[in-house]
């Protein structure tokens, strides 16, 4: 092999994103000369990823023996370099696919061949690409496996949701538990056994919203905040301040609907600390919720419903109004507007619950290709 590349001039540029055109001088079919090619990729390529050309023997018959090795996968790096055999060009994929040919003639130009060393079925690539999945994993669980690895954040954060899950665990097994000993009488001293427990857990919640204001995990501070301050609202204002409230069977279903999710939802998040996930679990935590958040948020109406007259008779948290009008405003006037704000804070949570469903299985999907 003749040094003839490296001394002579070389040129290759993109039209439109679809079009390679290559000349080059040289020693070839047609002695020292100029020869020069073009192709047309079947679809639009980025300038700087992917497809390997090579050239070999730019002293023979060029064009004709000319040999242009095209490998239809993706590469990653950018690159155009030109040794003493031979110019490679990476030229990359606009799309990621499959493509049926190379170029968009049908008849594939005579110097142009496949490097089979390089070469991907589809099949193939499928198979490249679960090898990799798997040597990641292997990797990811080769590092949890260090010493020292759990750090502090993820330590907090599987303590903090072990005792959340432990809380609301004990809230649900007990009430069921109550529930077929008692029957229905359970349901009217849902309050007296139950609240203890739960307003610890509620008030832990708080942790919640800071965790997504600093960032110590991936969501929004707007849904979470909703979620905490609309429990803590019907915790602490509705059923805490009112004695009448206490044997109500609405605190049955409210405390029943929200430990019904809770027992999905934090031992999906102690499973994800360990970037683990059990797919049963993953499924009904994303899924769970869809009957059980509009009948929570129904069973939340129905308490305020219940409270309006209460406070409108006891006048507990009553606004006084300036001496020149006298008297007071009822509480239940708020009441009433926090009635419209749960239906507001319904439709945001579950928007936002349906975004992180639909991200959750689609990643999952794409991953599993
Ligand atoms: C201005 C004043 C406004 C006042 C408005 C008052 C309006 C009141 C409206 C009240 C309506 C509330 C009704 C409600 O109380 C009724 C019920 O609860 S009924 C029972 C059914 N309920 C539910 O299903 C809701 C349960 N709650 C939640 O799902 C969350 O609280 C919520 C914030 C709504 C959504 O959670 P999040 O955004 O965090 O979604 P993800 O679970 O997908 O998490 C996202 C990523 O963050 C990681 N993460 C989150 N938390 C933790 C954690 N504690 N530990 C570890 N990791 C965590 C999670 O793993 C995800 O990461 P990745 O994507 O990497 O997997």
């Amino acid at each position: 092999m003749k040094n003839v590349l490296q001394k002579e001039t070389q040129s290759l540029t993109f039209f439109f994103l679809c079009v390679i055109n290559c000349s080059a001088r040289g020693h070839g079919a047609k002695g020292q000369n100029e020869y020069e090619f073009s192709l047309e990729f079947l679809f639009p390529v980025k300038p700087e990823v992917c497809v390997l050309l090579k050239c070999l023997n730019f002293n023979d018959s060029f064009p004709l023996s000319l040999f242009c090795i095209f490998i239809a996968c993706i590469y990653t790096q950018v690159s155009y370099k030109s040794t003493q055999r031979q110019v490679n060009v990476v030229v990359g994929k606009e799309k990621r696919g499959w493509w049926e040919r190379l170029v968009t003639q049908e008849r594939k130009p005579v110097f142009l061949a496949p490097d089979f060393d390089r070469w991907l079925e589809e099949s193939d690539a499928e198979m490249e690409i679960r090898e990799k999945e798997e040597r990641r994993n292997r990797l990811r669980s080769a590092r949890l496996k260090e010493p020292g690895f759990i750090s502090l954040k993820t330590g907090f954060l599987f303590a903090y949701n072990l005792v959340q899950f432990l809380g609301f665990s004990w809230i649900f097994v007990n009430m069921t538990v109550r529930l077929f000993i008692f029957g229905k009488d359970s349901l009217y001293d849902t309050f007296h056994t139950i609240s203890d427990v739960m307003f610890f857990c509620q008030t832990l919640a708080a942790v919640e919203v800071l965790n997504a204001a600093f960032g110590v995990v991936r969501t929004g501070v707007v849904p979470t905040f909703i979620q905490v301050i609309g429990r803590n609202f019907i915790l602490f204002i509705i059923f805490g301040s009112l004695d009448e409230m206490h044997n109500r069977p609405v605190v049955f279903f409210v405390f029943y609907l929200w430990s019904a999710i809770e027992i999905f939802r934090y031992p999906f998040y102690m499973l994800g600390c360990f970037n683990t996930e059990w797919k049963t679990l993953t499924w009904l935590r994303y899924t769970v919720w869809i009957p059980l958040y509009p009948l929570g948020v129904l069973a939340e109406a129905v308490a305020v419903l219940q409270a309006i007259p209460i406070f409108d008779k006891n006048k507990l948290f009553s606004i006084p109004l300036p001496k020149a009008i006298g008297g007071s405003l009822s509480f239940s006037y708020v009441l009433q507007g926090y009635l419209i704000l749960m239906f507001l804070g319904l439709f945001i949570n579950f928007r936002h619950l349906h975004k992180q469903r639909k991200r959750r299985f689609r990643t999952k999907k794409r991953k599993a290709n």
